[in-house]
């Protein structure tokens, strides 16, 4: 009986934007985006076990703040569950454990590396193999991240997000980045970047940005991916949270080589070009932000998996 089925846990990375080009809104309310995403090395992890009944308990890794996260229906890892079960024809309910190293509301898509995970964790609990296209296609009905949190590495995001071509990198890129006490809304951001554009903003199109990042991945560049980095939300997240203008600068003060918003906020990415690098912009920012706030990590890294249980 499926009671008996053990337990499965699988894994799925944070991102970054290392573009991100906002386009018109399109008559269903979301954005069209040009955006490059890095999968990097702050995981969530979600472990399914068969159970009675729906449920979802989530516990903070490495000093994260879970207050904000729904225990409800609205939970994305318990939505991702249901959803998958519901199209297969699945009734064996699971508990699901979210472990989160992400920060909630962050702008570094958490709560979609959750629905990731648990797509491939109950993928393989209840044995469908579904393959990574067609959970991509469930992630996308719960959110425009969620596919690249299956897919990870680097891939250009169009559409609304959900689109992914994989791009062609060379080596790690090496990450601090800088989180915030309070989240920002991703709506919001959307909405305040549309009001500052104003009704008469025409869509620039093509200018350079994306062949830009693409050349320094290539090249394996950080200097150049650094002076490439761009966001286009980034002007309506430091209007909603102006502390973020000087988080900004108080980064590249430190010794980075860029620094950007991470989608739509308000985490504060900066890339440094070795991992001893970003130790030193950690040591040279924590007197005014406390470590409390400062995660290195590396990208790109793979999108989600099932993690082999430990003989
Ligand atoms: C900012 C980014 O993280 C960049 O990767 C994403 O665009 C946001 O992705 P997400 O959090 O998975 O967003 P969703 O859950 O799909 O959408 C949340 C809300 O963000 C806005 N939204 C999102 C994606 C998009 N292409 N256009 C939008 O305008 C819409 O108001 C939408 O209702
Ligand atoms: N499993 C979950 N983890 C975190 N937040 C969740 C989860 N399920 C639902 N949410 C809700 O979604 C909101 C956004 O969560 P998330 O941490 O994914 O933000 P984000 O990183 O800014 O997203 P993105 O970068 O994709 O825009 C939270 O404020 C919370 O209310």
């Amino acid at each position: 009986m499926s009671e008996n089925r053990p337990a499965v846990t699988a894994r799925a990375p944070a991102k970054v934007n290392l573009l991100l080009q906002v386009g018109p809104v399109r008559d269903d309310g979301f954005h069209d985006l040009v955006t490059v995403f890095q999968a990097v090395s702050l995981h969530e992890d979600v472990t399914v076990t068969p159970a009675a009944d729906w449920g979802v308990s989530v516990e903070g890794a490495g000093g994260t703040d879970v207050s904000g996260v729904p225990l409800d229906g609205s939970n994305l890892a318990l939505r991702a569950a249901r959803l998958l079960a519901g199209r297969a024809g699945v009734d064996e309910p699971v508990h699901l454990h979210v472990r989160k190293e992400v920060p909630v509301a962050g702008g570094m898509a958490g709560g979609s590396a959750d629905a990731a995970a648990a797509l491939v964790a109950c993928d393989a609990l209840w044995g469908l193999h579904t393959g990574l296209d067609g959970l991509a296609a469930l992630g996308a009905e719960l959110g425009s991240d969620v596919p690249f949190g299956l897919h990870g590495r680097t891939a250009v995001g169009t559409g609304r997000g959900e689109q992914l071509v994989p791009v062609l990198t060379r080596g790690s890129f090496h990450w601090v980045f800088v989180l915030d006490p309070a989240g920002l809304s991703t709506p919001r951001v959307f909405a305040e970047c549309d009001r500052r554009r104003g009704p008469g903003w025409t869509d620039p199109g093509a200018d350079g940005r994306l062949e830009a990042v693409e050349a320094a991945l290539r090249g394996g560049s950080a200097e150049a991916l650094a002076a490439a980095l761009s966001n286009d939300l980034a002007e309506a997240a430091c209007a909603l949270a102006p502390h973020l203008t000087r988080t900004l600068a108080a980064g590249r003060d430190a010794g980075a080589l860029g620094a950007v918003v991470s989608g739509s906020g308000p985490t504060v990415a900066l890339l440094t070009d070795s991992a001893a690098a970003a130790r030193d912009v950690v040591a040279a920012l924590t007197p005014e932000v406390g470590e409390g706030r400062l995660r290195t990590a590396s990208g790109p890294v793979v999108g989600a998996r099932v993690l082999e249980a430990v003989a």
